[in-house]
């Protein structure tokens, strides 16, 4: 029987910043519906992974494919190819309600255009009152929707975290990349953020990178370690706990954490 495509393949991708080596030939492959962790000590690359995925850094040599077409991203790009992003640093905008920041990312799909706003025709506030009610359903889906109003500066980080997962969430991603999104949740959040995190599977695929040893191997179906640049191990949380070179690339923390 014939094998299905991944949604996203990384192809021997080797990445380089002046003579220092960052990604050395790597490759993996991400299945449609599942949660794949990647997870190395500090500097091993996981970053520039996503980078690279997303079109901030290219590639030395090798190739990118996602849903089996060649991927070549430009950033702008991506939300319309149906991969979405948070980052390690939120990027809200502070001084703008919950609401309209994940409004925000949802402009690929506003169909008003500059002279349609100008004009205020009726059909473009139905449109723009319809993302608005979606952006609101999706702040409510995360638990959060009594914050819809409030501007992002006044939340406490845990509920900016989960504003900026709905902003990328309305975008309706096939791939949803999540930059550490345990860190500074506290241990509750982080219970709360693996329950989000699985209901998500229902409706997009997850790619996550992440230090948080015990939320990783709870979560994830599949995890892939990099190391100075390289895949050194990949498969379920099981195997990669029990794997020699990546309790070595860990020496001194806590791998094997008591998921
Ligand atoms: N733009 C850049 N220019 C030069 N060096 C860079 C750049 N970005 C990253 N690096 C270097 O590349 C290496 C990998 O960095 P990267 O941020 O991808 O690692 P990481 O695994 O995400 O680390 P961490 O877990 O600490 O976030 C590090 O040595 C880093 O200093």
């Amino acid at each position: 029987m014939a094998q299905e495509a991944p949604l996203l393949r990384v192809d021997e991708c080797t990445v380089s910043f002046g003579g220092l080596r960052v990604l050395r030939a790597v490759s993996l492959d991400v299945a449609e519906g599942e949660v794949l962790g990647v997870i190395g000590p500090n500097g091993a690359g996981k970053t520039t992974l996503f980078n690279t995925i997303c079109g901030f850094v290219r590639p030395d040599s090798g190739a990118l494919s996602f849903d089996g077409r060649r991927l070549d991203p430009r950033p702008h790009q991506l939300t319309r190819l149906g991969i979405a992003r948070t980052l390690q640093g939120l990027g809200l905008f502070p001084n703008l309600t919950a609401l309209d920041n994940v409004a925000a990312g949802a402009t690929h799909r506003s169909r008003t255009g500059p002279i349609g706003a100008l004009l205020a025709s009726p059909w473009a506030e139905r449109h723009e009152l319809k993302l608005r009610d979606q952006a609101l359903g999706m702040l409510g889906s995360l638990g959060i929707g009594d914050v819809a109003h409030r501007h992002c500066a006044s939340l406490p980080y845990g509920v900016r975290k989960r504003v900026a997962l709905a902003r990328a969430l309305i975008s309706e991603p096939r791939l949803l990349l999540l930059d550490e999104p345990a860190a500074g949740l506290s241990a509750a959040e982080i219970t709360e953020l693996a329950d989000i995190v699985r209901g998500l599977r229902q409706r997009t695929t997850v790619m996550l990178v992440e230090h948080h040893m015990e939320f990783v191997m709870n979560l994830c179906d599949r995890l892939v370690v990099l190391d100075f640049g390289e895949v050194i191990a990949a498969g379920t949380p099981a195997v990669v706990r029990e794997d020699p070179a990546v309790q070595r690339a860990y020496l001194g923390e806590a791998v094997a954490a008591d998921a």
